[in-house]
């Protein structure tokens, strides 16, 4: 069985790391396609490698000195180099960068370099092959995604290719333009390789021992998920779960190839398996829970809404026409409400007010800013009744102010609106009511 192993920021922050990767690799011959991401955080304090990079880039762009900011970065390679005994130097490399930035590349450009430069690292101390992924992950001119023209080249070229080491997060576009996923994005060059050559399995290594029922930052040693759909999982990344990005699961998912999150620091440990169906009960009612903060509700109301059609798509029009994204739209007989993400809303608040009110007359307009939103995830909550009810006195006796509440109809999950100040103590409610409850 082929596998496609990628290892995120954390597990090749320092040569320290790359050696447990190393030994990782080489415990299962089955491990032949590496997907590093740049070098992460090696303590909490620490700064990733892409950020250095989009702050470095930015000092070129402003004309001003990067040369002190880019020897930071070269110095950080270095030190996993020098660590890992290779024979091996980065100068030439390095003076690429510097060139190029002079010169303007793009901050995509900038970002991809954290990879590109790991990569090569990596399949030299693993003796394997290095692809340069702008050779083989593909994007239109508007900076799209090209899922068949990768497919093909991709599979076309590792076919050919025992072991090979594939640089995470970009790739380019037809005029050799380099561009990036979104933030996180070395987990979706993952899953492409693993549909790619058709992998078995695709294992997503990370420093927690698993998807974790809650964020570990919020709830402190959270249980881990052992099994969990690919749409429940989808749910939980969108709301925040940043362990895998959400778009992720789109390459493997159509090949029905399981992805497997483990835990570099301690590899013995099974991980979570996400998979497209499975038998088996969730442990408790909720497989997770999830959410972010920063959203604002803009409340509009007007009487006889019920019956004037058209009304919700004149609302969302004013949306699409100031390009802002929107979460959530409940809505009762009299009242519809819109929820966006806050710092997409600010600047043009005025304008979309402006436009609301031009397009449907409403009565009245009002804004609830701070708002978080939570999703209680879980194929186990269509079959058990009540869960809705116990969410809400949990959240009741925490004393948390619900200001929404949306289930959608699979009734794989519900989302909560809270204020941004009870974020926490709302998801430790739900946490405790039905992990530490075991319910
Ligand atoms: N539900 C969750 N399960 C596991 N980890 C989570 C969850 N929610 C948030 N996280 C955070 O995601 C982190 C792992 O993702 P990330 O930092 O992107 O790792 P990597 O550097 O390996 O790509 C964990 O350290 C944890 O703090
Ligand atoms: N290095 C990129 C891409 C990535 O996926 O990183 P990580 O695997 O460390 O989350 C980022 O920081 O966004």
């Amino acid at each position: 069985m082929k596998k496609v192993v990628k290892f995120g920021g954390s597990s090749l922050a320092s040569a320290e790391q790359f050696k447990k990767v190393g030994a990782i690799i080489h415990a299962d011959k089955d491990r032949r396609y590496v997907v590093p991401s740049a070098p992460g955080k090696r303590f909490s304090q620490d700064t990733k490698v892409t950020d250095m990079l989009y702050q470095c880039y930015e000092l070129a762009v402003k004309e001003k000195l990067f040369t002190e900011a880019l020897a930071a970065i070269k110095a950080r390679y270095d030190e996993i180099i020098q660590g890992l005994n290779l024979d091996l130097s980065l100068e030439a490399e390095f003076k690429i960068i510097e060139e190029e930035f002079r010169a303007k590349a793009g901050s995509d450009y900038a970002a991809s370099r954290g990879e590109y430069l790991n990569g090569i690292i990596m399949a030299n101390y693993l003796g394997y092959e290095f692809i340069d992924a702008k050779d083989v992950i593909f994007f239109d001119e508007h900076g799209i995604f090209e899922a068949d023209l990768t497919d093909k080249v991709l599979s076309a070229t590792l076919e050919s290719i025992e072991r090979a080491v594939i640089p995470g997060f970009y790739g380019s576009m037809a005029d050799g333009t380099i561009k990036t996923f979104s933030r996180g994005g070395s987990d979706i060059t993952g899953s492409i390789v693993a549909k790619a050559v058709k992998a078995g399995l695709y294992e997503n290594w990370t420093d927690v021992s698993g998807f974790l029922v809650a964020d570990p930052r919020i709830i402190s040693n959270p249980e881990v998920i052992s099994t969990i759909t690919y749409k429940e999982l989808r749910e939980l990344s969108y709301m925040g779960a940043t362990v895998l990005h959400e778009d992720a699961i789109f390459p493997v998912r159509k090949e029905g190839i399981p992805i497997n999150i483990r835990n570099t620091g301690a590899p013995e440990d099974p991980g979570t398996m996400i998979v497209k169906h499975t038998a088996s009960k969730p442990e408790y009612t909720i497989t997770g829970i999830a959410g972010k903060k920063g959203f604002v509700a803009i409340n509009i109301e007007k009487d006889m809404m019920n019956s004037e059609i058209g009304f919700g798509r004149k609302v969302l029009e004013v949306f699409e026409e100031n390009g802002i994204s929107f979460e959530h739209v409940p809505s009762g007989i009299d009242t519809l409400t819109v929820f966006v993400h806050q710092d997409e809303f600010i600047e043009k608040e005025q304008r979309v007010l402006a436009g609301i009110d031009h397009a449907t007359s409403p009565d009245s307009i009002d804004l609830a800013g701070d708002l978080a939103l939570i999703a209680v995830v879980g194929r186990g909550m269509r079959e058990t009744r009540g869960t809705a009810g116990r969410i809400f006195s949990a959240l009741a006796h925490a004393n948390v102010n619900v200001k929404m509440i949306d289930q959608g109809s699979s009734e794989l999950n519900i989302i909560i609106g809270v204020s941004n100040n009870d974020f926490e103590a709302a998801i430790k409610a739900v946490y405790d009511i039905f992990v530490l409850s075991k319910l």
